[in-house]
């Protein structure tokens, strides 16, 4: 009997959320939320009988760098966890098996794993619309199966995910949000952004050093004044429109 479900997600523009509340809706009536992108301090810790389900967002290939090192705040005592890695149509790489030894770093027991689909937050041409009622379906089929599977613990073994150790080395991404000039100065994008890489005096800058490309800025600006521009964008978008718009499916590893 789980006496607490935790979903803890880091989700920039919304999908990875998503994707691990359906999760949970498939098993729980009732939840915690942590979102890692405006939690920072403290971090749940969870015990024997709790539930964990988490989401990252994958990004070049692996987890966002302060995704994991949040990820590391939470702990747990051989807690069951359901992991998900969620990308954009081009490929998860190494992240879900990166989330999973994460985890089993901080005292989880991953019981169940998802590589899931979501619009590209960079080229939101590409797997536009997604997680879509297929993806929802699934999603939901996993939940169930699951649900059984917690039914029947300890079971021995985990489950073998997709990824090879040592991980891809984290490729940077050159493009970067930039603020056009309907920017109000109301510091929402200063407030979410996990690497300090906006200025709240002046949020019109981003500095190109800091700054990921998470997207959580142009998803918290009331005035949609922020999003990639630019020739070098419209170049690289032209290309991954054309090589990752072949719809692919999620993916799911049980025990
Ligand atoms: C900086 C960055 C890098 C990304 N790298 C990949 C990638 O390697 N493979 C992929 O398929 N999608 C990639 N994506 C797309 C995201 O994984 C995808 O849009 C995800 O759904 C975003 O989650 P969120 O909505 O919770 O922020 C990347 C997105 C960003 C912002």
């Amino acid at each position: 009997m789980i006496k607490n479900t935790w979903c803890i997600y880091f989700s920039p523009s919304g999908t990875t959320k998503k994707t691990v509340n359906q999760i949970a809706a498939g098993i729980q009536k009732e939840w915690q939320e942590c979102d890692l992108l405006a939690q920072r301090e403290p971090m749940p810790e969870l015990g024997p009988d709790d539930l964990l389900i988490a989401g990252a967002p994958v990004f070049a290939g692996r987890i966002p760098s302060p995704c994991a090192e949040r990820l590391r705040g939470v702990r747990g005592d051989k807690t069951p966890a359901i992991i998900a890695a969620v990308y954009g149509n081009r490929d998860y790489d190494d992240a879900l098996l990166e989330l999973q030894e994460l985890l089993e770093g901080q005292g989880f027991r991953v019981i169940a794993a998802a590589a899931a689909i979501a619009q590209h937050s960079i080229f939101p041409d590409v797997a536009a619309g997604r997680p879509d009622e297929e993806d929802l379906r699934q999603l939901q089929n996993f939940a169930g199966k699951c649900a059984k599977l917690l039914e029947s613990l300890p079971q021995p073994g985990r489950p073998s995910v997709k990824g090879h150790a040592p991980y891809r080395a984290p490729a940077p991404v050159p493009l970067k949000p930039s603020a056009d000039r309907s920017c109000t100065r109301c510091g929402a994008c200063a407030k979410i952004c996990p690497t300090g890489a906006i200025d709240p005096r002046y949020p019109q800058e981003t500095d190109k050093e800091r700054c990921i490309s998470c997207t959580a800025c142009i998803a918290a600006c009331p005035q949609h004044a922020r999003a990639f521009r630019g020739p070098a964008y419209k170049i690289a978008k032209a290309g991954f429109v054309k090589k990752f718009s072949a719809r692919k499916e999620p993916e799911f590893f049980l025990l």
